[in-house]
């Protein structure tokens, strides 16, 4: 098996392209789905995000107001810093067990969805491929001005704030450019889920774990011998 990672900017198109490879039968990790799942009360994560932060981040049910605490570290890095230092080694531990489930089942590649996978760096090492999901920047501003409700400025305050996409593409194996018809992305995704199915990349893992438990099955027959008594 191997890894990919799925990233691109704010509105580029990940969640829409994500749910064509969820059509197509892939195995997904969606950080921020385990993201929001870290930190749901009776969660460490959630504990230590309001020994952090205070109550004022939490909603009158116990959950942690993302709004807030969203506004919060967008304005002020080194809470930001914070944050992540609570929710990372979480995340990071909730996705080692979904990829070894993964692994187990047999699946070829595995797609992680990762928005800010340039910015943080921290998981590139693990990754055979990177797919960006890329569209121009004037498209980008009027999908997230309607999506989100966002003023011209504020939105790209957002953009802004990440890695400009132009970059992110320079650094990808594989760029799948959203800046046109849905279909014609649609039709991009299909073709790069054959090409990553076809590889033979996912090989050395399976036989390395294959060789790994014939050794050890060999171990335990010749320890059974020695120690056995022999009829
Ligand atoms: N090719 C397209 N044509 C028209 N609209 C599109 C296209 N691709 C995506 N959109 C729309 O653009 C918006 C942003 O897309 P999407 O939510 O998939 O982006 P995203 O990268 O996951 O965003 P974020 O990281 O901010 O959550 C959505 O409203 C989506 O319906």
């Amino acid at each position: 098996m191997f890894l990919v990672g799925l990233t691109g900017g704010i509105a580029s198109g990940k969640s829409s392209v994500l749910q064509v490879f969820q059509q197509l039968g892939c195995a997904l990790i969606d950080v921020d789905v385990i993201a929001r799942h870290v930190v749901q009360p009776g969660y460490p994560a959630h504990r230590r995000i309001v020994e952090a932060f205070g109550t004022k981040v939490l909603l009158e049910n116990g959950d942690i107001d993302r709004k807030v605490l969203g506004d919060l570290i967008f304005k002020q890095p080194d809470l930001r810093q914070l944050l992540n230092s609570i929710t990372h080694p979480e995340i990071r531990k909730e996705m080692m067990k979904q990829t070894f489930k993964y692994f187990l089942q047999g699946r070829r590649y595995v797609i992680l969805d990762i928005p800010l996978l340039f910015e943080t760096k921290k998981l590139l090492k693990y990754l055979k491929h990177v797919i960006v999901v890329y569209c121009n920047r004037d498209t980008q501003l009027v999908r997230l001005m309607e999506r989100n409700g966002l003023s011209l400025e504020d939105a790209e305050a957002r953009i802004q704030a990440q890695l400009p996409l132009k970059d992110k593409v320079r650094m990808a194996n594989h760029v799948l450019d959203n800046s046109g018809r849905w279909s014609d992305t649609r039709r991009q995704a299909i073709l790069l889920h054959m090409q990553l199915e076809q590889s033979l990349e996912y090989l050395p893992l399976r036989l390395g774990m294959l060789v790994g438990l014939a050794g050890i099955a060999s171990l335990l027959y010749l320890l059974a011998r020695c120690l056995l008594p022999s009829p």
